[in-house]
This record gives C-alpha cells, structure tokens and sequence, in this order.
C-alpha cells in the first residue's frame, strides 16, 4: 500500500519537531487499575528515542489533572474503574477536561467508559465519562476465555505512521466492541479481517481502541496519540 503522507500528518510531524524544541507537553495515564505500567513504558520509550520535551505524569487523584494535555485511560476492568471515579469525584473531573479539548485515549475499559452509549454493564448500571458518540457492547467478544490475538487493520486514510505497515497486532482481552457508530463525524482508524468490525476510532480529541497496543511492540499507536496531544496543545496556544 503507498505511504500516505497527509497535511495532518505532516502538521503532526511538524508539531511533534517543535516540541522538541519548545514547550513542555505533558501527558497522563490513570493509574487507578489495569495496563498502565505498560502505557508508561511505551511514552517512555517514545520520549527517549525521539528526545521529546515530555513530562509523563501518573494521575491518581482529580488534582494530578492539572495543566495535563493528553490522558490514556487503560485497559482493566471497566466496572472498577467507574466506581472509584465516581467516588472520588473524578467523573466530572475527566468530563469537563474532555469538553476543554483535553485529548483523551482509551484502551479497552478506557473505551467502555468513553462511550456515549454502553451496552452489557452490570448490573445497576455504571458511570461512564462518555463523549464518544459509540455504542460499546462490554465482552462483545465473549468471555476471558474468548481473549484473542489477531491482524487489525489500520484505515488507509488515517494512516498511523506514513511508513508503517497498514495492519498491526491486536491483543483483545474480555474486549469491549463498538457495535454502533453514532456520528458520522466519527473517524474508522481500525477494523478487523471480516472488513466489518470497526475496533478502533478518533472522533474530534478522543481516540479508543478496543485492543491493547501497550502489549505489543508496536509503537505507533502511542506515536499517533502524541502527535495528536502536541497539535491540539499548538492549535489552543495558538489562539
Ligand atoms: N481488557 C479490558 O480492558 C477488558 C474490559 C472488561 N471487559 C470490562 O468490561 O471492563
């Protein structure tokens, strides 16, 4: 497939360029419960081989949010999540940050609790931040025992890296499904084999993902990501 060398992706090289030169950008993953050692690591990586002038901070109370331009919400168990945000009052937190343009990646549970409308919750319901106008199915794929590995297929238009491959690895574990797309404003930027099965998508400053790529070796989705919080942060110091 031809490398696909979009204005938006050369805006997103461009600001990733100036970030090494300039501002701070500083990027948070909730580390309240499942994959978020992992997520830490690949920034991490990222930060060190592309010498970026990022601050990786871990966010465990609504205070820590402070000042934060980008947040992955990990994959783990979606329900535990909900309830220690909402006691904490950090639901609101999250939504407001969001609503200010915040960009926001959710793994796997992050999804379930970004969606608009969720599907299968326990029983009495859960909290959900929401803004992403999906519909999330929890366990789509079945039960823990269901948990597969297989080729996602990265959305030509929306090409990662311009010179990556156009598939990646995915690791779906008790893994939520976007079983409906509410808004046409909402961009594909992975689906499955079958051509149908949409598993990962970008609406406005929200990126969701129903697999895990801080499992992998893949560094693209993280990069994606980045590139994503340092033109947002570019476009708001701008105005
Ligand atoms: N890997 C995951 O994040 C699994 C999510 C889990 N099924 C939930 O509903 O929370």
């Amino acid at each position: 497939m031809a490398a696909l060398c979009n204005a938006e992706e050369q805006a997103g090289e461009q600001s990733m360029k100036d970030s090494k030169r300039d501002s701070l950008v500083v990027v948070g993953v909730l580390c309240i419960q499942g994959a978020f050692i992992e997520h830490i690591k690949k920034l991490k990586e990222i930060r060190d081989n592309e010498a970026l002038s990022l601050e990786i901070r871990e966010i465990r109370k609504p205070s820590d949010m402070k000042d934060l331009d980008g947040l992955i919400i990990p994959g783990g168990e979606s329900t535990t999540l909900s309830v220690f945000l909402a006691q904490n009052g950090f639901t609101d937190v999250i939504k407001k940050w969001i609503s200010g343009h915040g960009v926001v990646w959710g793994t796997c549970a992050g999804l379930i609790l970004l969606a608009d409308d969720l599907q299968g919750q326990k029983e009495g319901g859960q909290t959900v931040i929401g803004g992403l106008p999906v519909q999330s199915r929890r366990n789509l794929f079945g039960r823990q025992r269901d948990s597969f590995e297989g080729l996602v297929h990265i959305n030509e238009a929306q090409q990662l890296q311009s010179n990556g491959p156009p598939t990646c690895h995915g690791i779906f574990i008790r893994a939520p499904g976007i079983s409906k797309v509410l808004s046409p404003d909402v961009k594909v930027l992975g689906y499955l084999s079958d051509q149908e099965t949409v598993v990962a998508v970008e609406y406005q400053n929200i990126i969701a993902t129903c697999f895990h790529p801080e499992l992998t070796n893949d560094l693209r989705w993280h990069q994606y990501f980045l590139k994503h919080v340092v033109r947002q942060k570019n476009n708001s110091s701008a105005k």
